[in-house]
């Protein structure tokens, strides 16, 4: 391990950086808050502002992929469907494998430009977390209770206020519902045996309620679905905490764009498509599998610096006045300081060891 990993991966450099987060996080939500009046008279301009505020949170956690882990991030798709990313409403249909994949996404979002106004059906509970789920609030995230009864009336009144959204924006819809495991894969195949459909893989099999609803209410709006596989080289699969750590990991997406008219309007012939769409999906995973890449030509989106500005800009606001606040504190040499001192360079100690042994000890 070099100097600069092990300077990353000190815990030191973990409690600055949620430090920031969170701090920066609550103080955006709070302005997100104050914008609330404006609503009723701009409602616009109020999601333009909500828009850029959101930015603020969202790129430092893309910093922390692109800038403070080094993640590299390729994108195999078409080059002739290249030019329209960014610049149309699309739907994005990703697959849930990975802890980080929302991030791996939000890092695509940013390079094309549609990190602050980027969308999700996610689930009701993450409204409720603050900094992300109340940055969502104002963001008109569309929230699910995973009960159809509900789901159907509530889901379509959000999709439809986005009809006049000011800014380009991705949906993100991960039609499998939640996070592949081994033992949800069991389930979901027996599901799918009862059905009478193909077995899956590397997915869960869709849930198809959300996409018809999705692909129903954003018609005139999206123009397409981006139907995107990832997986990250050398059977890796992050976590938030090795990206924090500053560990450097590779992510392969594979993107098709298939425009929003081929897709069936009539929900039985919709939900057969999606079906469709994800066996589909299985083949490029066996083929990654097979060859260490997706089928077609590469392209590398650069990095944007933005993202780095922003977190540089917050770190500066809030480590500034946290330094002199501890350097007066060690002036006056109290109680408190000596056993805050104490506990963070125990708990760095700890973890050198623990991280040292259970690195080293990893199978390859
Ligand atoms: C160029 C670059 C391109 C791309 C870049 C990539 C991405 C960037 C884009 C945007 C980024 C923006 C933001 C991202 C930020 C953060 C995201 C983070 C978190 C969000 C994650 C979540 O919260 S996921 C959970 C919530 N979402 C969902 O659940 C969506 C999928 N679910 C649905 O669609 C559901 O249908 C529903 C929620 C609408 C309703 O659910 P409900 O449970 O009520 O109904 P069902 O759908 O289950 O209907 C019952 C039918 O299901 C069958 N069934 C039963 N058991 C199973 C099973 N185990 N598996 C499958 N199916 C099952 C049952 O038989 C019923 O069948 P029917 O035939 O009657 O339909
Ligand atoms: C600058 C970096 C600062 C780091 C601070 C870390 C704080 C991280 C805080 C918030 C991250 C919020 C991301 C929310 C996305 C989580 C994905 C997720 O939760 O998917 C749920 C889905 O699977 C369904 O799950 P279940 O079926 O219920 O199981």
């Amino acid at each position: 391990m070099g100097l600069l990993q092990l300077l990353k991966s000190q815990v030191l450099c973990l409690l600055i950086i949620c430090y920031v987060f969170l701090a920066s996080g609550l103080i955006v939500n709070l302005l997100q808050f104050c914008t609330l009046p404006l609503w009723l008279i701009n409602k616009q301009l109020a999601r333009k502002i909500n828009i850029r505020l959101a930015y603020c949170i969202s790129s430092q956690m893309v910093a922390t992929l692109e800038w403070w882990s080094g993640t590299e991030c390729t994108l195999y798709t078409d080059p002739k469907t290249y030019p329209l990313y960014g610049k149309e409403n699309a739907i994005v249909v990703l697959n849930h494998m990975f802890e980080i994949d929302f991030l791996c996404g939000w890092t695509f979002c940013d390079r094309f430009g549609v990190l602050g106004s980027s969308k999700v059906l996610a689930k009701k509970d993450l409204a409720y977390v603050p900094v992300i789920g109340w940055m969502w609030y104002f963001l008109e995230i569309v929230f699910c209770k995973r009960k159809w009864e509900e789901d159907r009336i509530t889901v379509a009144q959000s999709l439809q206020r986005l009809q006049d959204y000011p800014e380009n924006f991705w949906f993100l819809l991960y039609c499998e519902g939640t996070r592949f495991t081994p033992k949800k894969h069991q389930i979901s195949m027996q599901v799918a045996e009862t059905k009478g459909l193909p077995k899956l893989k590397y997915h869960l099999l869709p849930r198809t309620k959300g996409f018809w609803v999705t692909v129903q209410n954003l018609r005139g709006k999206a123009a397409a679905v981006y139907d995107s596989t990832l997986n990250f080289r050398n059977n890796e699969s992050p976590t938030l905490l090795e990206i924090l750590s500053g560990k450097k990991f590779h992510a392969d997406l594979y993107v098709r764009r298939i425009p929003l008219e081929s897709i069936p309007e009539d929900e039985a012939e919709c939900a057969a498509w999606l079906h469709k769409l994800y066996q589909e999906k299985d083949s490029f995973q066996e083929h990654y599998e097979q060859t260490g890449r997706f089928p077609g030509p590469t392209l590398s989106p650069p990095r944007r610096p933005w993202s780095l500005i922003n977190w540089l800009f917050w770190s500066f606001l809030l480590l500034c006045p946290l330094g002199l606040l501890l350097t007066q504190l060690i002036s006056s040499g109290s109680v408190f300081t000596i056993v805050f001192s104490l506990v963070v360079c125990y708990s760095d100690l700890t973890t050198q060891i623990y991280s040292g042994s259970s690195l080293d000890d990893r199978p390859d």
